[in-house]
């Protein structure tokens, strides 16, 4: 489970302007066996929530706990419980796809042994054998994508934190990928969490829904519950209602 309580983080603005709340007061909770996704139009502050969530960035007040583990008293033991697919992916170029993966396999303390197989098992869940032995520079979207996602799932972590996961990706792989996750979900029951701006997408994942806007958190629950909260059934209609107000 996770869960984030008052997060708050604020970056200095250019100089003379007010400073950036990027992150103004964000509650959420994260339940076991389910997805939830962490919605907001862009600038809402997703990705800086989820930065703190994986201890990258220090959070300015607040608190994040990862199975009651406080993300700041122990990161080291938060870090071990989470898989992080990140916006940027941060593939070495000049790594193999399984080079990639094991080494990140490594730096969480896996042995070379234990690295390889499991990144083997992960080529075959992922559908990347054919790739696995080629450099990742020149990947496309997609497979640079799965091999992030492998590198993330290599301690298999019972945690999986994703920033936009399907960024770049065409319908097929973006498809793939949510069987993945709900794969994780009902056969390992992982806590999995995946920031998006697209309410259809994550209408079709998603067990709950934490709405963002402007660094704050304006509306959580099921997808339905949402409709119900703005008084709109057209989920475009909902997430516009609840992420902008009354704009159009
Ligand atoms: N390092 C930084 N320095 C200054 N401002 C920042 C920094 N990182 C983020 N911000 C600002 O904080 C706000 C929230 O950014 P964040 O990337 O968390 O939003 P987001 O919800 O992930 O948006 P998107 O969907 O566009 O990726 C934005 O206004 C952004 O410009």
């Amino acid at each position: 489970m996770i869960e984030v309580q008052d997060l708050r983080k604020h970056f200095p603005g250019p100089k003379g302007s007010p400073a950036v709340r990027a992150v103004d007061g964000v509650s959420w909770a994260a339940g076991d066996a389910r997805i939830t996704g962490l919605l907001g139009p862009n600038g809402a502050g997703k990705t800086t929530t989820l930065r703190m969530l994986a201890g990258l960035l220090p959070p300015d007040a607040g608190t994040l706990h990862i199975d009651g583990i406080d993300v700041a008293a122990q990161p080291l033991q938060a870090r071990a419980r989470l898989g992080v697919l990140s916006d940027a992916r941060g593939l070495y170029p000049r790594l193999t796809a399984r080079e990639n993966i094991v080494y990140y396999g490594r730096l969480q303390g896996l042995s070379d042994q234990a690295a390889q197989a499991r990144a083997s098992a992960l080529a075959d869940q992922l559908g990347l054998q054919p790739l696995m032995d080629r450099r990742t520079d020149g990947f496309s979207q997609g497979e640079r994508m799965k091999t992030a996602l492998a590198r993330a799932l290599v301690h298999d972590p019972s945690h999986i934190i994703l920033d936009e996961p399907t960024n770049g990706l065409d319908v097929v792989a973006t498809r793939a990928l949510r069987e993945v996750l709900r794969r994780l979900r009902d056969e390992q029951g992982k806590c999995i969490v995946f920031s998006s701006h697209i309410m259809q997408e994550v209408e079709r994942l998603c067990d709950a829904v934490v709405v963002m806007s402007r660094g704050r958190t304006v509306a959580s629950g099921s997808v339905d519950d949402l409709r119900t909260l703005s008084g709109h059934t057209d989920l475009e209609d909902a997430f516009v209602a609840l992420a902008y107000g009354d704009a159009p």
